[in-house]
């Protein structure tokens, strides 16, 4: 790999899910990259294709799934490996965290047991003790108190923000190159989201993982990201960097989540919902799928789908009432 190639690029992304003789098309024609030590964020309401995205990264999806378009990592073609090497590359290269911790962690075995055997797959002979002082030493790193207690511990005697720090341990045993956290604080309160954010932020600044983070949240994306994909209804409808996205929001359903986002300003003022519901992935309107909830909506929304077009440098927007700036 070229020193400035990117750890991840994804072209032309596309998942459907098969039902009986109906195939939906949930992820559609996504490109992205992250670059080593970069955190892109990929904002949405529910359903807009986020965990199907992450999922098809890491190959984690049922056989009922089609992913179609090319996901190099480090140069390497993920959709041409067998499921074998992909599960060696996850073990390994890549990991991934959940909203909901207990949902990965098996009640059964004891904490030092779960991170003993990730370990022992990514390193066949590291010996007992090395997986003794390995496992504390994991556990310190995402700030857990008396690590040598929670080790011997079971997941369902910690809290929620202890489980998440577990798994975020596991992702860490084998000093993987790319984490995919989704929606990994949804599930915690406000002082626990707080710090698993900045732990995760810290694990990126210092090892230079680079993160794919998924959130519904803008505020979390503002404290996170350095870029940010915002998906609708299964396609990216604006991509540029954080602060960009934050000065300049240019598609019109990235300037309503940013009104319906409280701010110390609003506290005593209604926020302003984006009118409308989610889209139905499996009925979706012809033209742009914003259109049925958008302010700015015209016949000519209804006819096409727009293209991601750059709009200013490094700016890019699906919507053709957002004129061009400063480029040609
Ligand atoms: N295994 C599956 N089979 C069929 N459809 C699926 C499957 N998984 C997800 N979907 C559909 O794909 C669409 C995108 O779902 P996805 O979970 O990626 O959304 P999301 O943006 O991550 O939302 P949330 O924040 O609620 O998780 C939804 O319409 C969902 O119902």
């Amino acid at each position: 790999m070229k020193p400035r190639d990117p750890l991840l690029s994804v072209t032309n992304l596309s998942t459907s899910f098969r039902a009986g003789k109906r195939e939906t098309t949930v992820v559609k024609d996504i490109s992205f990259h992250v670059n080593p030590g970069e955190v892109v964020a990929i904002v949405g309401e529910s359903g807009s294709g986020k965990s199907v995205t992450s999922l098809s990264i890491m190959g984690l999806l049922r056989k009922n799934a089609t992913v179609s378009g090319s996901i190099l990592y480090n140069g390497q073609e993920l959709n041409a490996l067998s499921s074998k090497e992909r599960r060696l590359l996850r073990g390994s290269e890549m990991s991934m965290i959940f909203q909901e911790p207990m949902s990965s962690l098996n009640p059964m075995l004891r904490i030092q047991s779960q991170i003993g055997e990730v370990l022992t797959i990514h390193y066949p002979s590291i010996s007992k003790a090395k997986i003794k002082e390995k496992t504390i030493d994991l556990l310190t790193q995402v700030d857990i108190p008396n690590p040598i207690e929670t080790a011997r511990r079971f997941p369902h005697q910690l809290s929620g923000g202890m489980r998440q720090r577990v798994m975020i341990a596991i992702a860490l045993a084998c000093d993987p190159k790319l984490l995919i956290a989704d929606e990994p604080t949804t599930a915690l309160d406000v002082t626990t989201q707080a710090q698993i954010l900045s732990l995760i932020k810290r694990l990126n600044e210092q090892n230079g993982t680079g993160v794919v983070f998924v959130t519904h949240d803008l505020s979390v994306v503002a404290t996170m990201a350095d870029r940010v994909l915002v998906m609708y209804a299964g396609r990216i409808v604006e991509e540029t960097t954080v602060h960009e996205l934050f000065d300049r929001p240019k598609h019109p359903y990235t300037i309503g989540l940013m009104e319906a986002m409280p701010t110390l300003d609003t506290k005593n003022e209604r926020l302003h919902a984006i009118q409308g519901n989610p889209p139905n992935i499996v009925n979706l309107p012809i033209g742009c799928s914003f259109h049925p909830r958008c302010p700015w909506a015209t016949e000519a929304c209804k006819e096409a789908v727009p293209d991601l077009e750059e709009k200013a440098a490094t700016h890019y927007v699906r919507c053709i009432h957002v004129k061009k700036e400063g480029i040609e």
